[in-house]
């Protein structure tokens, strides 16, 4: 242990330095062992305590870091959590680069007067103060908010009366991987998410909020959900769904938005007259209400920290009022459609690992002709044995189909 008397004057001196690292809850202690006092290593002593953020951040920090390298490891599952929780053992040591700057980690013990307190012990070189406190830090504490959101479980929120209620966990397996849709367009959509996930500072300086408004539209069993899920998964969010007539009493929205939602995709359905009538609303008061509604989003400042997605899901872009889809309200318009034959290749590759150098031509035909559905796509996928018997069932889809169309 260092002599106190030699920790306190230094302490003082460091002071102003622990503040610019967070104004709440942050308490360390920066020892020069006497023994060690001319060498070039400087150790900061980051001890546990209720509430400590730093202590906190650092603890998952280096359990996400250390399962490569500790030799012994300790673990921790909560509720809340989907994961299990590594940290390392105590007398463990642990190297970390950050930038060009080298350090070690140790875990030990302190006896204080009546605890027993854990604490994480930094060495470094004397040199590198000012960056591991200005820059390493905060680097850490941002590190470890993304590994606790990652480690989160997701739900599913539904807006009942006034209240979000019956959450489920959110287990969708739906991802950019699996999803079938143009490749373009795909691509298209993660790149618009990747760059609303990676421009904080962008928000920030614009002074808006962080979020973004996308419609997707198309019709019946498209993938609609399907691509909400995956988008969902890729931003790792919760999704709040909403029907729009739930507004219609007037509804707090600020209320609702401001306090309950967290990096969430917020899903508003039922918004033209295509989609599950459950309202008695007509089209001109849907398209009044939804118009007010995106109004009050755009002009949400959210807490910091805090970022929304929202989705506005259609059937018919037909039936929205125009002034919804000038700039401004929704940043992108997603379109979800009919198998088309790169679909068809991607779903036959997809579940029989059948490749085409071309698609056989009835197959062009049939998609040509006939609208078919991802989800029938995927129904009748699952119920073939192999892709013979899938290409004879669709190949009946067509007769009947083409049947209908001619009887109409
Ligand atoms: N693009 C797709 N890729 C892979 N599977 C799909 C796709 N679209 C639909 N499916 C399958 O069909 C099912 C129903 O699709 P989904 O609910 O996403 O359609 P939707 O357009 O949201 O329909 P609705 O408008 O009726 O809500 C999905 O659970 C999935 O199994």
């Amino acid at each position: 242990m260092p002599n106190p008397r030699i920790v306190v004057p230094i302490i003082a001196s460091f002071a102003a330095s622990a503040i610019l690292i967070s104004k709440r809850n942050i308490f360390f202690k920066i020892f020069c062992n006497l023994s060690h006092h001319f060498s070039s290593q400087l150790t900061l002593v980051i001890e546990e305590f209720y509430y400590h953020e730093l202590f906190l951040a650092v603890n998952t920090y280096l359990g996400k870091k250390s399962t490569a390298s500790a030799r012994r490891l300790t673990a921790i599952k909560k509720e809340i959590e989907k994961n299990i929780a590594i940290g390392i053992d105590r007398n463990e040591e642990i190297f970390d680069v950050f930038e060009d700057i080298q350090v070690r980690w140790k875990l030990t013990s302190i006896e204080d007067t009546e605890v027993r307190l854990k604490c994480y012990n930094l060495t470094f070189d004397k040199k590198h103060k000012d960056r591991v406190l200005n820059s390493y830090l905060p680097y850490i504490m941002q590190q470890a908010k993304t590994i606790e959101e990652q480690n989160k479980k997701r739900k599913i929120h539904m807006l009942l009366g006034s209240t979000w209620q019956s959450s489920i966990e959110l287990n969708h397996p739906m991802t950019f991987d699996t999803i079938i849709m143009d490749t373009e367009l795909k691509q298209a959509v993660m790149d618009d998410l990747k760059t609303f996930m990676d421009a904080k500072e962008y928000y920030k300086r614009i002074g808006k909020a962080k979020k973004r408004a996308y419609l997707i539209y198309g019709p019946p069993g498209t993938g609609k959900s399907s691509l909400i899920a995956a988008m969902a998964n890729y931003l790792n969010y919760n999704i709040h769904e909403v029907y729009l007539s739930d507004f219609r009493r007037g509804e707090d929205i600020r209320n609702l938005l401001l306090h309950y939602i967290t990096r969430s995709v917020l899903v508003i359905k039922g918004v033209d007259s295509k989609t599950e009538a459950t309202d008695n609303l007509t089209e001109v008061e849907k398209q009044a209400l939804l118009l007010k509604l995106l109004r009050v989003i755009n002009g949400l400042w959210l807490p910091r920290g805090n970022e929304l997605i929202i989705v506005i899901k259609s059937n018919d872009r037909e039936m929205l009022d125009p002034t919804l889809l000038m700039p401004g309200l929704i940043d992108m318009q997603i379109q979800t459609s009919y198998c088309t034959v790169p679909m068809f290749e991607q779903f036959v590759n997809r579940y029989f690992r059948v490749f085409f150098r071309k698609v056989p031509e009835e197959i062009e035909e049939l998609l040509e002709k006939v609208k078919v559905t991802p989800a029938e796509f995927a129904v009748e996928l699952t119920r073939s044995s192999d892709y013979e018997d899938f290409r004879k069932k669709l190949c009946q889809i067509r007769s009947a189909e083409i049947g209908k169309k001619m009887r109409r």
